[in-house]
């Protein structure tokens, strides 16, 4: 056998594995009450079937009341329907944990592949983020499958002690040491099973990587004569990769050992111990009792246990090893700069916004979104940006935003410009709301806080109060609720993302037909609390309102754009009056125009 546990030395950090699935159980305890509640019903069959089965031999058929018996025997039938039926709940409650920690790691994979890719100026490397996703899924599903066997052995192994004591504390003790010797040689065996386990992984993916090499290569190989050591080289690594293979089937026989020590002992020391069991007053019901509890309840259960988390169970902390150390904990969302970067912190001596000479295009041959486009706000201005579909207003607030870079001229946010700074400066600065909104699985007030993690629970109420989201909190079920982006309506989604918007502390906040899917009274309050809010404010309007609400509008409609304000506007702006008059008649969204025409700022 080769490979020893220090052979790994640096690479080994299954605690930072225990504290990172320790840190996600914390987080979902009220999920894990409810797999806990399902679980006990659904283990009712293995708490009664020895001492039903013992109360229907004893009682019933040796006692020849075969009626009896069968009573008893139904009573169980009755236990395994119940404990079916609860199988349904099980699952579902495994859901509720093991989803939300599928979605933390993906969003941490990406996140820390976006942050590198933001750190390098290269594009995120969509191999590297693929091959994490599938490790994401694969830590998903040994998570999941390592939840089922631990809580079902420790459902059924409780169970049936629970129903050995009360059949006869004796048999529970002769049961109870053979399965602990059985469980403690299994534990023990656990760190050499994960460090073969790891090996098995590395010597893989060094074969792969070695004979991907050497095909990929093959004709200069063949050309510098270098076939013998480039074989020699595969070879190596197909022997290594071997032996590890070979190291990790040799410990599947210490999983037999436990599951032998464990699951079989007690049944011959049962059967042997039977006539010394009968002799001290126990019952032959409740030694069959006792051989129904091991053979249908202990064994399968230590047999799954044993299994799952020698097999699953290594896969996980194997995996989950690599995605903490891609991306470790820390690789966060670029957050925004702390609150007194704010909004009020925002700096007087430049404006908001300064657009200069914005020329964009989305190809080289494409037709011009915006041609040497400017523009200017003040702190604390709103402005509402309008035109037919294709004008290029979304364009523009990702312009703003620094999301796409211009082809030529610049864009300043309080006197920083967008294309000079990092991803978490920029947070810092603008808060841009689209109009498909992002929310996360993770409680309400995760939600609301992602952009502003000092927040507390009283901002974030007055938040939803504000933006009159509190009736969507209170149906929810409050702060610590639990959101399920796919449970809730388009409105909702927006209605939780324009709160946390509002709460973020960047002094300029765009929100790009954000409200569109909110019902007008409620887009009305949104609007106000957002101009209300301390800062800078550009709507891309989708009703009349929106526009008559703000400072200024800016018109777009692929000709020169036209600004001012609304009389301004209606006077200089054959779309506006267009938009208007259409409004008026049917407050949706703007018509579809033609398409945007290139033309001077
Ligand atoms: N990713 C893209 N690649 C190529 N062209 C794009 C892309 N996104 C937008 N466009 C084009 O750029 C022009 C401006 O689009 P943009 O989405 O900014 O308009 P808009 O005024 O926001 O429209 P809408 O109101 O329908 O959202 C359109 O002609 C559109 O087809």
């Amino acid at each position: 056998m080769t490979g020893s546990p220090t052979e790994d030395g640096p690479d080994q950090r299954p605690a930072g594995v225990l504290a990172e699935t320790g840190r996600t159980l914390r987080a979902r305890r009220r999920e894990l009450g409810r797999l806990a509640g399902w679980s006990t019903a659904e283990a009712l069959p293995a708490l009664l079937s020895g001492y039903l089965v013992a109360r229907a031999v004893d009682q019933g058929f040796l006692a020849n009341r075969f009626g009896t018996g069968l009573a008893w025997l139904g009573a169980l039938a009755l236990a395994v329907l119940v404990g079916a039926a609860a199988t349904g709940g099980v699952y579902r409650a495994l859901g509720a944990v093991v989803e939300p920690f599928r979605d933390e790691l993906a969003d941490r994979v990406v996140r820390g592949a976006l942050r590198a890719a933001t750190t390098s100026g290269t594009g995120p490397g969509s191999a590297a983020v693929a091959r994490l996703t599938q490790q994401v899924e694969v830590v998903r599903d040994s998570f999941g499958g390592l939840l089922m066997v631990v809580r079902g052995f420790l459902f059924a192994a409780v169970s049936a002690l629970l129903g050995l004591v009360a059949l006869a504390p004796l048999v529970a003790a002769l049961v109870a040491a053979p399965l602990l010797a059985g469980l403690a040689v299994f534990v023990a065996g656990l760190p050499a099973m994960v460090v073969h386990q790891r090996r098995y992984v590395r010597t893989g993916e060094a074969l792969g990587e070695a004979a991907g090499t050497a095909l990929a290569g093959h004709r200069d190989v063949l050309a510098c004569g270098a076939q013998d050591r480039v074989v020699a080289g595969v070879a190596t690594r197909i022997a290594a990769q071997a032996d590890a293979e070979r190291t990790v089937a040799r410990m599947t026989a210490l999983r037999s050992l436990s599951i032998g020590l464990g699951g079989w002992t007690p049944l011959a020391v049962l059967v042997l111990a039977a006539p010394w069991l009968v002799a001290r007053g126990v019952t032959a019901g409740a030694v069959l009792g006792a051989l129904v509890y091991v053979s249908t309840g202990l064994q399968p259960a230590l047999r799954a246990l044993v299994q799952g988390v020698g097999g699953g169970g290594l896969r996980y902390v194997v995996t989950l090893e690599r995605i903490l150390r891609t991306s470790p904990p820390d690789a966060r969302v670029p957050r925004p700069a702390p609150a007194d970067a704010g909004p009020r912190a925002a700096s007087a001596s430049h404006p908001a916004l300064r657009v200069r000479r914005l020329t964009f295009r989305y190809g080289p041959r494409a037709r011009p979104v915006l041609t040497d486009f400017s523009l200017t706000l003040a702190p604390g201005e709103h402005l509402a940006v309008v035109g037919p579909s294709g004008a290029g207003k979304s364009t523009l607030a990702a312009l703003v935003s620094g999301l796409v870079r211009p082809e030529s001229g610049a864009v300043e946010i309080s006197g920083t410009p967008v294309g000079a700074v990092t991803a978490g400066r920029l947070a810092g600065l603008r808060v841009l709301v689209p109009q498909e909104a992002y929310v996360f699985s993770g409680t309400l007030a995760a939600n609301l806080r992602y952009l502003r993690p000092d927040a507390d629970d009283a901002a974030l109420m007055a938040a939803l109060e504000a933006l009159g989201g509190r009736t969507l909190a209170d149906r929810l079920g409050g702060l610590s609720a639990t959101v399920v982006p796919t449970a809730l309506s388009a409105g909702e989604r927006q209605m939780i993302a324009a709160v946390r918007a509002w709460l973020a502390p960047a002094p300029l906040a765009i929100l790009d037909e954000a409200t569109c899917h909110l019902d007008p009274a409620t887009e009305t309050v949104v609007e106000r609390a957002f101009a209300h809010r301390a800062g800078t404010l550009i709507v891309i309007a989708h009703r009349i309102t929106s526009a008559l609400r703000a400072d200024r509008v800016l018109v777009l409609d692929g000709g020169p754009p036209v600004l001012g304000d609304h009389r301004e506007v209606l006077a200089r702006s054959a779309t506006y009056r267009e938009l208007v008059g259409y409004w008026d008649g049917a407050p949706a969204s703007p018509p579809a125009g033609s398409p945007a025409r290139t033309g001077p700022a």
